[in-house]
């Protein structure tokens, strides 16, 4: 018997971030949208926890007890009093190291996947915490949608989406670690007053509203710059993004995935067929968002 878990990628509408906070992290006001690339995560019982990965970007994930599905089988077996005795095998479609929180959608995946694998019964409240403890991004990978995180974007707010968004990713031929992007973020605002981070109301409504053309004015990344500092080359692929007939085009969250808005299906699939002539990136993809969380196949 096995148990299958489909977790989608993110991307990032909104990312206002503050001043660095004495534990290191910073708070945000985070508003994700969950878009249609996706890990699958199978759970099947073993003798010892064990992790396997598959896909394109298969050899730069880590095997060991390091990894988001390893880690979510351990928290949730030590809070039930048993063995994580699991193989958990990763079929990952989700960019690594990418701004698209695709470690964090193994570790959603994995969490439902023991779960009900072991009938651990965890309510859905309990899985959300556990999810917090794995990291900043897992809750939302568990509960898909669109929703706004605040805290370090843990705390999450479940929004309104009135309609579907045709994106475009450019992936680019190396990852960019997140720490690395936050603590570039800290040295570029060095002695700048940096503003608590508050959810911008024309997104929330561009979102509600279904408006790619709203939305795309309003969206707003404050580590694009950290990312672009780090990764300068990432401005030519924005730039053949926009100049395809993107609507807006931005760094995915820490990146150095970018994201392309599109108006509808048709603008989308041109955009990525001349980002893919372009030569900028590595891999070019089209999904819509939202979609739904992690779910049992
Ligand atoms: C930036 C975002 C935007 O959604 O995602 P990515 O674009 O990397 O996927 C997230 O905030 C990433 O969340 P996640 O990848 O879960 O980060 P965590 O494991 O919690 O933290 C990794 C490290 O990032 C920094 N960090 C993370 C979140 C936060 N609010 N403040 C931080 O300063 C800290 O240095 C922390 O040690
Ligand atoms: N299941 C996993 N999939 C991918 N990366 C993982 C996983 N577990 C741990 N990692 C580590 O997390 C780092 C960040 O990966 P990822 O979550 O894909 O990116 P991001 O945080 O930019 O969204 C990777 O470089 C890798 O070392």
């Amino acid at each position: 018997m096995s148990v299958t878990v489909r977790v989608p990628a993110k991307v990032n509408v909104q990312l206002a971030v503050g001043a660095a906070r004495p534990d290191g992290y910073h708070d945000l006001a985070n508003v994700f949208l969950a878009v249609g690339l996706h890990d699958e995560i199978t759970a099947t019982p073993a003798d010892a926890l064990r992790i396997t990965c598959a896909g394109p970007d298969a050899d730069r994930v880590p095997l060991d007890g390091t990894n988001l599905a390893a880690r979510a089988a351990t928290v949730l077996a030590e809070a039930y009093g048993r063995e994580p005795a699991v193989h958990l095998h990763i079929d990952k479609d989700i960019p690594v190291a990418g701004g698209m929180a695709g470690g964090s959608a193994d570790g959603a995946g994995a969490l439902v996947a023991c779960n009900a694998l072991w009938g651990t019964g965890a309510s859905r409240d309990e899985l959300l915490a556990l999810c917090a403890e794995l990291g900043s991004d897992v809750p939302f990978s568990l509960i898909g949608g669109a929703a706004l995180g605040t805290g370090r974007g843990e705390k999450l707010t479940e929004l309104e989406a009135g309609g579907g968004f045709h994106w475009v990713f450019a992936m680019a031929g190396r990852g960019l670690s997140t720490p690395a992007v936050f603590r570039e973020f800290d040295r570029l605002a060095e002695g700048r007053d940096i503003p608590e981070p508050v959810a911008d109301q024309t997104v929330l409504d561009a979102l509600a509203a279904g408006d790619p053309g709203a939305l795309a004015v309003a969206v707003t990344n404050d580590l694009q710059p950290a990312a672009l500092s780090l990764f300068p080359e990432l401005s030519d692929i924005l730039a053949a993004g926009r100049a395809a007939g993107a609507l807006t085009a931005l760094v995915s969250g820490s990146g150095p995935t970018t994201a392309f808005l599109a108006s509808d299906e048709a603008s989308a699939a041109e955009v990525a067929a001349v980002l893919r002539a372009s030569g900028t990136c590595a891999t070019v993809r089209t999904a819509q968002g939202p979609v739904p969380g992690a779910t049992v196949v």
